[in-house]
């Protein structure tokens, strides 16, 4: 064993992989061992994003060219689809190495719902059996000791965090959860495609994948665990012209006799002790600037001028909070370190 923590990047030419580098190169307990690619493979990191030239990184190669026996974790910044019959190779190749996944191929625990809503038989699905979900405030307990970490959606880790502890406490009515989610088009990835196009995403609101995107059944697969029985969720996302950052909006139904004002209460109370949760006192209105580049999560609660209702709202950074920062912040929980090494930068105001 090292005396760092030696680490694998798999898609380091990727938005979130780039992240991970960013907050990975000033952890003082790692080492950045290996860097992939696919298209860029061969690159210098720094030719790729030459923000990160300044750093002394390893050069960007293959995934098959990676000697997985020398990286005590992996981190998978790939897209979904993609990881499953990675990640059975390096776990064949070294069942020791931790890997820690940004992307959806391990979230949904039920077999039938992945190949459902991501439209192809599970590559893997013995793995996806050991797969722990990996929002960190929330499954810290089985994190610590995984091999397999599948690290929440951005959009799910904002839902999640904002309404996970109200349902568990049956305060609002899992069956009635509209969720109105914007993100900046970093949320889509570097790769070039229309809608994130400049002239197409830079003077627009744009809702998409409207009543079908894949997040929904992983928002439900939680918030159902929670609530103890199935669920469905009302959700819609929106491309919102800036680079970083979500915004969610949770309209609920409050339990008998339940305020919003108690609401408040008990996420304070839930996540007093949490290092990246910071609940507004009331009025307070959580924003994406007020988290970007940041690994924290801002929440608010209002009540709602119809009786019986409240909003819940969440920001996060989709690149720190929503992928690379969290999978860091697993990291931290999976090898005994301080949650918060590497990731307790403020955010970049304004
Ligand atoms: N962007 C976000 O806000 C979030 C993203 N995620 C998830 O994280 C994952 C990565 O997202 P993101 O960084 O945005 O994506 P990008 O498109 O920016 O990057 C994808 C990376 O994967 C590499 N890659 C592409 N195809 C293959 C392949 N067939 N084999 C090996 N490597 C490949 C690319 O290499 P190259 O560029 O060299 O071709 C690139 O390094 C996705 O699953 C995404 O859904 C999760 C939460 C938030
Ligand atoms: C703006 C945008 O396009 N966002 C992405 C979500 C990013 C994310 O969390 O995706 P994974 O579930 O693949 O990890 C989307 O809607 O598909």
């Amino acid at each position: 064993m090292h005396d760092k923590i030696r680490i694998g990047v798999l898609g380091a030419s990727g938005y979130t992989g780039a992240d991970l580098v960013r907050l990975a190169a000033r952890h003082p307990h790692v080492e950045i061992a290996a860097l992939t690619a696919n298209t860029h493979a061969g690159k210098e990191m720094g030719a790729v994003f030459p923000h990160l030239a300044i750093l002394d990184l390893p050069r960007l190669k293959a995934w098959e060219e990676v000697d997985w026996s020398e990286l005590d974790a992996v981190f998978c910044g790939l897209p979904h689809g993609t990881t499953q019959e990675i990640t059975a190779a390096v776990l064949s190749a070294n069942p020791k190495a931790r890997i820690i996944d940004m992307s959806a191929d391990f979230r949904l625990r039920d077999a039938s719902v992945y190949a459902e809503w991501y439209g192809h038989e599970h590559q893997a699905p013995a793995l996806q059996e050991e797969a722990v979900y990996g929002l960190t405030e929330h499954y810290r307990a089985l994190i610590k000791d995984a091999r397999l970490i599948a690290c929440p959606g951005c959009y799910p880790t904002a839902v999640l965090m904002a309404l996970l502890p109200l349902v568990r406490q049956n305060m609002i009515d899992a069956r009635d959860l509209i969720i109105d989610a914007k993100s900046g088009v970093t949320g889509a990835g570097r790769g070039l495609k229309q809608n994130t196009l400049f002239a197409e995403a830079g003077e627009g609101l744009s809702p998409y994948s409207v009543g079908k995107h894949r997040h929904a059944p992983e928002i439900e697969q939680e918030i159902g665990v929670a609530a103890g029985m199935p669920v469905t969720v009302n959700f819609t996302p929106h491309l919102i012209p800036m680079s970083r950052g979500e915004l969610v909006t949770c309209y609920v139904r409050l339990g008998e006799g339940v305020t919003a004002g108690d609401l408040r209460q008990r996420l304070v109370e839930d996540y007093a002790s949490e290092p990246f949760v910071h609940v507004l006192p009331e009025g307070g209105v959580p924003q994406t600037q007020n988290v970007r580049g940041s690994n924290y999560v801002q929440i608010g609660v209002f009540p709602d001028r119809i009786p019986g209702r409240a909003l819940v709202i969440a920001a996060i950074d989709n690149l720190v909070k929503g992928s690379a920062g969290q999978a860091l912040q697993n990291m931290n929980v999976a090898f005994g370190l301080e949650e918060g090494e590497g990731l307790l930068q403020l955010a970049l105001f304004p």
